[in-house]
């Protein structure tokens, strides 16, 4: 990894050093974080020295990187957050985008690299498996020295006897070698199969491993990760790298395994039946192996262009498919399917290069192999006329001649899997290497006798991570006592879930603390906090595609049947579900599509209740449904949120005005707190909330 330690200077280039040295081997989020700790650098300052746009596309730019050496190395007195800002911009775009919130998606996409280390270590468990294969084709090679110069022998004996005759003493002196030659393709066989078996079988478990490393890796990953990745992107990497990837590594050890080991053994036989054909031969290899490098290195990177646009097709479409039911609506079809198509014909144009590429490789190496055929024959023969070497020397020679042939030819063949399985693996490698800046485990519980749901957020400073820029949350203050019931209101876009989703600790706040009970919840152990301490129950929630008994054990997974009914009864589930022809075996569908919203949600409210949780946040719970459904949602709501700390987050201002405390937030500061009652006098913001929203719902209802 590229250190920008040398650019060092005492004067000016704290800031850069630190950046660079931390910036290099950690995740962005968790260099900021560390930066902005340790150096004291406020988050402005932060955002003013980072919000360079990107200045190439692919790495850092030499000429510039050069200036700023030069420019530190002279001592050039630059501002610290300029020369940090620049450095960090010219260094590498995927990384400027991502501190400057620009074009954030089209640039984390670049030229990844393949981990070797990592790819050895998987390996490792397979070592003994790998030394036997590598032992099988060994012999197998060494099998193969022996073979043309028995066919040669053959040769010999029947040219012998095409001009003398005698058909017994031909037996006689054919039996011999033809014995042996049947020995060594019956031992071949064996050996070849042994290999190739244990390859395919080392292959199929480090693709599985490498399949559960990259799953469990993205499981990791914070939730700023997934804001900037597309669905699709991440399930391209889980299926067609890893399967291009295994294919490429059985491939290439394989058979590319078999081809080294008969170039190694045929060309050790071409030596001993004659140097000085095998010396006039070799003078073209050097040839093929320039070609290849430069073509190589050409190949890998186109390789890597097309496997990049394919992903994005792939998030393009299964984009349109999840939302299938939006795209109808809209009338988007044909919309969508244009969208598609362009991204499949710019895989496909990358593909068309990456085949014009490959394809003129292997049409390369085959013109020379072919050549080199042509040569030993006209040097043979010219050898055989000078009785230099016999008949059967000069067939010797052009089995292994073939041989060779064919296994260069081979490899050449291999060599488009092997960039496809390069590139695709270095993707793949990128994501299992991805640090989380937030660890899903470790840390803190508290312990259950003191008391869990006292919640505060003092102080709090948040923007989210891909939009720096953009301060959701300033200074924001809240008290919720255990047990108690606080609601926030406030138009659209004002930072309300924003507070669900840090109390969740799905992001980490700039500035500030958020405690649960007075202990920070970065404290906590993550897992914990949101396993066993707090439920969430939102808008929309999501069922995954099972039985409803599943869905609701998903609250906890120990649950047993009884508790999985005992909770749905308190969420006013119980009775519908029993409606249901197949009871609590019924499948919701995926995303829960067979279930109604307001069936949804009770299933949800009971998935979250199983986990008997101290802090329960409402965020908009009941606005996705119709009034009648809201009743009774809201009655289950209700019931499940006595005795626990409850925050609501919400639009229908009716919901909330029960709440222990009502608190107003515009423009991500709160501006009014209080109880219903007493906000309602004030005529200040929640009344202004309250005459607009009743005034859109008289005009709805005016509308029919
Ligand atoms: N994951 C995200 N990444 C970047 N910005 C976000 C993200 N989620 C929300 N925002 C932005 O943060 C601001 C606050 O959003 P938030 O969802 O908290 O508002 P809200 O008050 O809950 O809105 P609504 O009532 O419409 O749900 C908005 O400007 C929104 O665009």
């Amino acid at each position: 990894m590229w250190r920008f330690s040398k650019l060092y200077q005492p004067t000016n280039g704290i800031f850069c050093r630190y950046a660079a040295d931390v910036w290099c081997n950690k995740p962005l989020a968790t260099t900021l974080r560390l930066i902005k700790e340790h150096l004291k650098v406020d988050t402005q300052t932060l955002h003013h020295c980072t919000k360079r746009p990107p200045l190439s596309v692919n790495g850092y730019r030499k000429p510039r990187y050069l200036l700023y050496k030069l420019c530190f190395g002279v001592g050039t007195v630059w501002g610290v957050k300029t020369c940090a800002g620049s450095i960090l911009a010219s260094c590498h775009t995927s990384q400027t985008s991502r501190i400057s919130g620009l074009k954030f998606e089209e640039n984390f996409e670049v030229d990844p690299k393949f981990d070797w280390n990592k790819f050895f270590a998987l390996l490792w468990p397979h070592i003994y498996y790998l030394l036997a294969a590598i032992a099988g084709a060994l012999v197998v090679a060494v099998l193969n020295i022996e073979i043309p110069r028995l066919l040669g022998s053959v040769i010999n004996v029947v040219a012998k006897f095409a001009q003398n005759g005698g058909s017994a003493l031909f037996r006689e002196q054919v039996k011999l070698p033809v014995f042996r030659l049947v020995f060594l393709y019956v031992s071949q066989a064996c050996f070849t199969f042994m290999y190739i078996y244990i390859l395919s079988c080392v292959g199929e478990k480090v693709a599985t491993q490498l399949k559960q490393e990259l799953f469990e890796s993205i499981m990791k990953q914070d939730i700023a990760f997934f804001d900037r990745q597309r669905t699709g992107e991440l399930v391209n990497r889980l299926t067609s790298d890893i399967q291009d990837f295994k294919s490429a590594f059985k491939l290439c050890i394989s058979q590319g395994l078999r081809s080294i080991a008969q170039i190694i053994g045929c060309g050790a036989s071409l030596f001993l039946i004659s140097p000085q054909m095998t010396w006039t031969m070799l003078l073209i290899v050097p040839t093929v192996i320039v070609t290849g490098t430069v073509l190589g290195s050409m190949l890998r990177k186109l390789s890597r262009d097309a496997q990049a646009q394919a992903a994005k097709a792939t998030s393009v479409g299964e984009e349109a498919i999840s939302n299938v039911r939006t795209v109808r609506a809209f009338a988007m079809e044909s919309q969508e399917c244009e969208l598609f198509r362009q991204q499949c014909d710019e895989a496909s144009h990358l593909n068309q290069h990456l085949g014009f590429g490959i394809g003129l490789f292997q049409a390369g190496t085959n013109l020379f192999l072919n050549g080199m055929v042509l040569a030993t024959l006209y040097l043979g023969g010219y050898l055989v006329s000078n009785r230099q070497v016999s008949p059967g020397d000069l067939m010797s020679f052009l089995v292994a001649t073939q041989t060779i042939q064919r296994s260069l030819t081979q490899l050449s063949l291999l060599f488009g899997q092997m960039v496809k399985g390069l590139g695709a693996g270095a993707r793949v490698f990128e994501f299992i290497n991805l640090e989380s800046s937030m660890p899903v485990t470790g840390g803190k519980k508290i312990p259950h006798h003191s008391l869990i749901g006292d919640v505060s957020f003092n102080d709090v400073t948040f923007a989210y991570p891909t939009r720096p820029q953009q301060v959701v949350l300033k200074n924001f203050n809240l008290h919720i006592p255990a047990g108690k019931t606080v609601a926030i209101v406030g138009s659209s876009g004002n930072g309300k879930s924003t507070v669900a989703a840090l109390l969740e600790r799905f992001y980490d706040v700039d500035e500030g603390s958020v405690t649960v009970s007075g202990v920070d919840i970065r404290e906590l152990d993550p897992s914990w906090l949101r396993g066993n301490c707090i439920g969430f129950i939102n808008q929309e929630p999501v069922l995954f595609a099972s039985s409803v008994m599943e869905n609701i054990r998903y609250g906890k997974p120990s649950a047993s049947d009884s508790e999985v009914i005992e909770a749905a009864k308190l969420a006013n589930a119980d009775e519908f579900i029993q409606n249901f022809p197949e009871g609590y075996s019924t499948l919701v569908g995926e995303r829960g599509v067979t279930v109604s919203g307001g069936q949804k949600q009770r299933i949800a409210i009971a998935r979250a209740l199983l986990k008997n949780p101290s802090i329960l946040i409402l965020d908009e719970a009941t606005s996705a449904l119709d009034a009648e459904s809201e009743k009774i949602v809201q009655t289950s709501l209700d019931n499940v949120s006595k005795g626990r700390t409850v925050l609501v987050i919400a639009h229908r201002l009716s919901t909330v005005q029960n709440a222990d405390m009502i608190v107003v937030l515009h423009n991500g500061v709160v501006v009014e707190m209080g109880t219903h009652d007493f906000l309602k006098v004030q005529r200040g913001f929640y009344w202004n909330l309250i005459r607009q929203q009743e005034m859109s719902e008289n005009i709805s209802r005016a509308l029919g």
